[in-house]
């Protein structure tokens, strides 16, 4: 696992907006797991910068997201449809045929679960997945207890989830109690993994995914198994590691000036 601590939010988004458009770069019809939540705004806004200076194309690359609120179908503004056509889908020249989330309005959400899984498969599974970490040490909606192996399914979301995500929501008991949520396994497929985290609020559950044990309690310490991780964080976020010196510290002078 590659830590990489920057001084600001800032450096970090563009880092990993960097390691996209990289990834892009050498194989544009790359597989691309996408993330939602406050965190990945930055990414996104960078990646459209890019785009705008015609430094990333999406033209040829597909896309499945994490996950989906069972309940609310595409067009309801708190679903993660709406999120990621307002916060890149409609600003980049992705295919709209080839940019793919679970459909939370299908009728048997199991068979969506389902079939979902089987299209990441048959798109020979992601090749470049960017990742969030929930204050619980979620992934995705991987919630804590899941199993470290399992495939797209259905989650029960924690109290605590509902609550953090319930700033969205009009109010808290709009919150969709069930997500259908790629599986732990479906993630550990990918060829890379790319993590960021920002905060202090984050700092107890970072540190529990870099230097805690591999445990289902956390189920982001499962990325400690991984071949290819890198965790990007700010300052705040990785104030919790205790082995800190021996992570690589991120200095913006060293940061493509470039864009
Ligand atoms: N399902 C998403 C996760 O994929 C995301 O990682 C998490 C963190 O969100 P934030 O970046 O807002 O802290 O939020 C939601 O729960």
């Amino acid at each position: 696992m590659k830590v990489l601590i920057h001084q600001t939010q800032t450096t970090a988004a563009d880092c990993v907006a960097g390691l996209f458009a990289d990834r892009l770069m050498q194989k544009p019809d790359t597989v691309l797991g996408l993330a939602t939540g406050g965190t990945m705004e930055a990414v996104y806004k960078r990646l459209i910068a890019r785009h705008q200076n015609a430094a990333v194309s999406f033209s040829k690359a597909q896309s499945f997201n994490l996950d989906e609120y069972v309940g609310l179908a595409p067009d309801h503004p708190c679903s993660y449809w709406h999120y990621m056509r307002e916060k890149l889908f409609n600003h980049v020249d992705f295919d709209s045929d080839r940019t793919f989330l679970p459909h939370g309005d299908a009728p048997d959400a199991e068979a969506e679960a389902a079939r979902y899984e089987a299209a990441i498969v048959g798109a020979g599974d992601i090749g470049l997945q960017l990742l969030g970490l929930g204050a619980n040490g979620h992934i995705g909606f991987n919630e804590p207890t899941s199993s470290l192996v399992s495939h797209t399914r259905i989650k029960t979301l924690t109290r605590s989830t509902r609550e953090a995500n319930a700033r969205y929501f009009d109010a808290f008991d709009d919150v969709p109690r069930l997500a259908i949520t790629m599986g732990i396994g479906t993630i550990m497929r990918a060829d890379e993994i790319v993590l960021l985290a920002f905060g202090a609020g984050k700092a107890d559950v970072v540190a529990k995914m870099i230097e805690g044990p591999v445990s289902a309690a956390c189920p982001a310490s499962i990325l400690q198994m991984h071949r290819k991780v890198t965790v990007v964080l700010d300052e705040a976020a990785a104030s919790g590691l205790a082995l800190r010196a021996y992570y690589e510290e991120v200095h913006p002078e060293v940061l493509d000036p470039a864009i």
